[in-house]
């Protein structure tokens, strides 16, 4: 677009000037008629640069409304605090600038190449953020790379058309639709916990080490496929299964440093020129993508004849958003992407944290099996019902998600001229959402803010002081559609998990990276290992 209207405007200024230069004669000899479109070019080409230039160097520096906002000084005059401010997700580095500076409200700083990026440090005006939906809506550029295999669903569209697709999809997920699914939760968790007793039989030893994070990346996507398609994925049964390692590469779950590269340059450039690019790993990722869209064409295939011959089969997502008959097949295959991509790695990814804080409290462990175990007599015995009266379960849960929220950071674009907290923010500029500042907060939750302590939530402190307090599941219009599933999911892996294993660190103080790249877990060579022991009497 930028391209288009430049180069329309370096014609007319070509136009303008040869008019001009004839008119007051200011050349004498006749330019060739090739010259015209040479002149066109190299003022476009002019024009680009001053354009890039400007926004590089000038813009931030001198004419931003912005500029006056407080924010860490920046380390480099060409590259602001670089790409690696860009890259931090879990907040981190930016609460560490804003309790220096005393910032709070809204901070800026610079990313790569001078970027202007704000940063709201208070719990009140990133809900002003979310609640302004349609105002700072999701980056142009998240929807060139996420949006290039999600496809226009839920997660990426804006506008008429995401209250549209909000309201088709929330049908999928009342109350009597959860109910439902949670049979399909607890056959999955106790699938799981017989595969993972299984592997330590299999190993010879009373305590071997497990990835953990593999496990719960197959047992959320088998419950996923369950649940949104009536789709057995079998990723438990078979670890080789296609649909899983489709979904690794198409996510870089485990990212090796040349993934991290392509990620980068699949940030920037347009897919044209990732399709030519050679590299075996692009090659496969856009398999992949193939793989899973063929994978849901064929279920909405299935499911539209099955419809047709009258065969009722077990209650689905898919089923309940086709039966409303408000979506087009093309539509449906981005709605079904979409929630098997929002409903399989958030809760992996919080099955690990809680896995790793087991590990690393084992006297959270050991109450938290205790309570478990007086509300549920026996393994066999688990039900949904039960699940659902074991207060410190639900403390432990709400921890987990609070110290660890699976999507620590989401980021908006101003779509049009708007304010954040009375400042004036001009269209364009991007605001990157800490979950942390409000999560994390001290003033909220207290000076252990950062320590995982389920009691927490018996106290009057945090969420129960503020509806901000706790921002995991975002909030607003865009509030996680899946929360309530979530947490009935996640309730029913915990207890199956943390009632029948011990887990305990690799070695003492074992060092973890987070990684991901939408959702963040605890990653120790591409693993969770742990050592995973059997705690009889259950
Ligand atoms: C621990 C588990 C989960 C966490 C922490 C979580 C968190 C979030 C967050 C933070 C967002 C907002 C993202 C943004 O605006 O950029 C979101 C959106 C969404 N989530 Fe979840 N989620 C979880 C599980 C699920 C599950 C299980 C489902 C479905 C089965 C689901 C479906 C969705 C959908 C459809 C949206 C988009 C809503 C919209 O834009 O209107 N989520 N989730």
């Amino acid at each position: 677009m930028v391209l288009l209207r430049t180069l329309i405007l370096s014609s007319l200024e070509v136009y303008i000037l040869i008019r001009l230069s004839s008119i007051t004669s200011l050349i004498s000899w006749k330019l060739p008629t090739v010259w015209y479109p040479i002149g066109v070019i190299i003022l476009t080409l002019f024009q680009i640069v001053g354009y890039g230039v400007y926004c590089w160097l000038i813009y931030p520096n001198f004419a931003s409304p912005l500029r006056g906002l407080p924010g860490p000084k920046a380390p480099s005059w060409w590259n602001g605090h670089g790409a690696r401010a860009d890259k931090e997700r879990s907040g981190e580095q930016k609460r560490v600038w804003a309790r220096q500076l005393s910032i709070n409200g809204l901070m800026r700083y610079k990313g790569i190449l001078n970027a202007e990026r704000l940063v709201p440090t208070d719990p009140r005006v990133i809900a002003e953020v979310l609640n302004k939906t349609y105002s700072f809506v999701k980056p142009s550029i998240l929807q060139l790379s996420l949006g290039r295999v999600l496809g226009n669903g839920i997660i990426m569209s804006e506008g008429d058309e995401h209250k549209y697709q909000r309201k088709t999809l929330v049908k999928a997920f009342t109350p009597r639709i959860l109910r439902s699914f949670s049979t399909i939760f607890l056959d999955k968790s106790k699938d799981m916990v017989k595969f993972i007793a299984r592997e330590i039989n299999q190993s010879g030893s009373d305590n071997p080490v497990i990835d953990i994070n593999s496990w719960s990346s197959r047992c959320t996507l088998d419950i996923i496929g369950q649940t949104t398609a009536g789709i057995n994925f079998n990723a438990m049964a078979d670890p080789s299964n296609n649909l899983l390692e489709a979904y690794d590469k198409v996510f870089l779950l485990a990212p090796t440093k040349r993934k991290s590269w392509l990620n980068a340059v699949n940030m920037f450039a347009p897919l044209w020129i990732m399709k030519r690019l050679p590299s075996k790993t692009l090659k496969d990722i856009t398999a992949s993508s193939h793989l899973i869209q063929y994978f849901c064409d064929d279920v909405i295939r299935h499911k539209r004849v099955e419809a047709e011959k009258g065969i009722e089969k077990n209650i689905d997502m898919l089923s309940i958003i086709m039966a409303q008959n408000s979506l087009s097949d093309l539509e449906l295959r981005h709605q079904l992407m979409n929630l098997i991509a929002a409903g399989h790695e958030t809760i992996s990814a919080a099955v690990s944290w809680a896995a790793y804080e087991l590990s690393r409290h084992p006297e959270i462990a050991t109450r938290l099996r205790t309570a478990i175990r007086e509300a549920i007599p026996s393994f066999e015995s688990v039900t949904a019902q039960a699940i659902e009266n074991i207060p410190y379960l639900r403390s432990f849960c709400k921890e987990v998600l609070r110290l660890h929220p699976s999507i620590p950071v989401t980021i908006r674009e101003s779509a049009i001229d708007e304010t954040i907290n009375g400042q004036f923010i001009p269209k364009g500029t991007k605001i990157m959402l800490f979950f942390a500042f409000a999560n994390l907060s001290e003033e909220l939750w207290g000076s252990d803010s950062e320590e995982f302590n389920p009691d927490r939530w018996e106290r009057s402190e945090g969420v129960n002081a503020s509806k901000y307090a706790n921002l995991t599941f975002s909030m607003g219009p865009r509030t996680c559609l899946g929360q309530r599933f979530a947490m009935i999911e996640f309730k029913t892996i915990i207890t199956c998990l943390a009632g029948m294993f011990a887990f305990e660190e690799e070695t003492k103080d074992m060092v973890i990276n987070i990684e991901g790249k939408i959702t963040q877990r605890p990653v120790r060579d591409g693993k969770l290992p742990l050592k995973t022991s059997v705690v009889p009497g259950w």
